[in-house]
């Protein structure tokens, strides 16, 4: 099919409701045309970390609605290789999904997950937490490798600034991340309907986000993340940053927030102006027996569900709640039953689509969203 440029928020679909209350003028609903379909924002995109969003299919998470997942450069480059996935097909066959995917640039996971590591000019050296062998990931290789995997927003390779961090600390990192943005940038091979995102630091400090943006702006990505956040810093220092950065950003471009997040952090980055979420709370805490329901967390494992006759919520269409009971689901949880899990996972990530949707629907029609959690 005619394949689009990655970022048209199209003007008529485009709805910046000027609100009468500020906190809600600067969300805004949009579509993202990409060549493997189009992603409705304010979006939430599943973690599909090492190629697989975990105890689902493919065609499940599809059902829950989601427009486009998110897998690593970091896991995908050690096991199975990038050069492998390229080899097979890419990592849309490799993994039978056909719609958008979004890949990290690698650098924020090795610095949470590879033992030892040295960061230089170059890039970052380190040593698989595999098998301990010795890799290096740089803005050139970590976007080859977003190529090899076929991704369709690839990720430029940043350094994302601990918290805390002293005002020189951020300083210099943002500036590393700056001198990286633009070695990615170049790095990467452009095709119609396939984007890069510029991802900014700078920490809390406003005018070390400012910086990071005009820089990152000169080099005209298709889009910008918001990095450095959901670090430790809490939610209260977060929505600061966010009463600020996003602002800074082109308003007619994709704004990703990484790694964020519960439902009431992601309704607040949306008052905010930020369009796309990543997180691995609704798999992960679902896994552990985490439900979110409008009644509040559920956690499963409590003995209090064991007769529980009733679903978690009457009114969804997953099948957890369809066919089965809060008493089954403590059950399978319990005696860690490989279906408790995917039943868990299935309920949560049609949970976060479902707020997704409301959200989009509430700004549509102009209407204020805070309360929905
Ligand atoms: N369960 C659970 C759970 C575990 C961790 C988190 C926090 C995730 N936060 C986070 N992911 C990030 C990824 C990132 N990737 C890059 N390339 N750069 C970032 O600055 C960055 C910042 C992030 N911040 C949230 C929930
Ligand atoms: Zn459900």
């Amino acid at each position: 099919e005619k394949e689009v440029s990655i970022t048209k928020f199209p003007a008529d679909e485009r709805k910046i409701i000027a609100k009468a209350h500020d906190k809600y003028k600067k969300a805004r609903a949009g579509i993202i045309n990409t060549r493997h379909g189009q992603i409705h924002t304010p979006a939430f995109m599943p973690v599909g970390t090492k190629g697989t969003v975990k105890a689902m299919l493919p065609e499940s998470v599809q059902t829950t609605g989601a427009d486009i997942i998110l897998g690593n450069t970091y896991h995908l480059m050690l096991q199975p290789g990038a050069k492998r996935v390229f080899k097979l097909g890419g990592l849309h066959k490799f993994m039978n999904w056909s719609k958008p995917l979004l890949t990290d640039s690698g650098g924020f996971q090795v610095m949470s997950l590879s033992k030892l590591r040295k960061i230089t000019e170059e890039g970052v050296i380190f040593n698989s937490h595999i098998d301990g062998s010795k890799f290096m990931l740089s803005p050139e290789s970590s976007t080859e490798i977003q190529y090899l995997l076929g991704s369709t927003i690839t990720m430029a390779f940043d350094e994302c600034t601990p918290y805390p961090s002293t005002y020189e600390q951020a300083k210099s990192s943002m500036e590393l991340t700056s001198r990286w943005a633009k070695r990615s940038r170049k790095a990467f091979y452009s095709r119609d309907g396939y984007g890069q995102f510029g991802i900014i630091q700078g920490s809390i400090y406003n005018d070390l986000r400012l910086k990071s943006a005009l820089d990152l702006i000169e080099l005209d990505f298709e889009g910008y993340a918001i990095g450095g956040l959901a670090v430790g810093e809490g939610q209260e220092l977060m929505f600061k940053v966010l009463d600020y950065a996003p602002d800074l950003l082109p308003i007619n471009k994709p704004r990703y927030l990484m790694g964020v997040g519960k439902p009431a952090d992601i309704i607040g980055a949306v008052q905010r102006g930020i369009d796309m979420f990543d997180c691995v709370i609704p798999t992960r805490s679902g896994r552990n027996g985490q439900a979110f329901t409008k009644y509040g967390v559920v956690n499963i494992r409590n003995s209090k569900y064991k007769e529980d006759n009733t679903p978690l919520e009457e009114d969804c269409l997953c099948p957890a709640c369809k066919n089965y009971t809060k008493a089954y689901l403590h059950y399978l949880v319990k005696v860690k039953e490989i279906l408790g899990a995917m039943l868990m996972t299935w309920h949560n990530l049609m949970y976060f689509q479902k707020l997704m949707l409301r959200i989009r629907e509430y700004i549509a029609q102009g209407k204020d969203f805070d309360f929905i959690s």
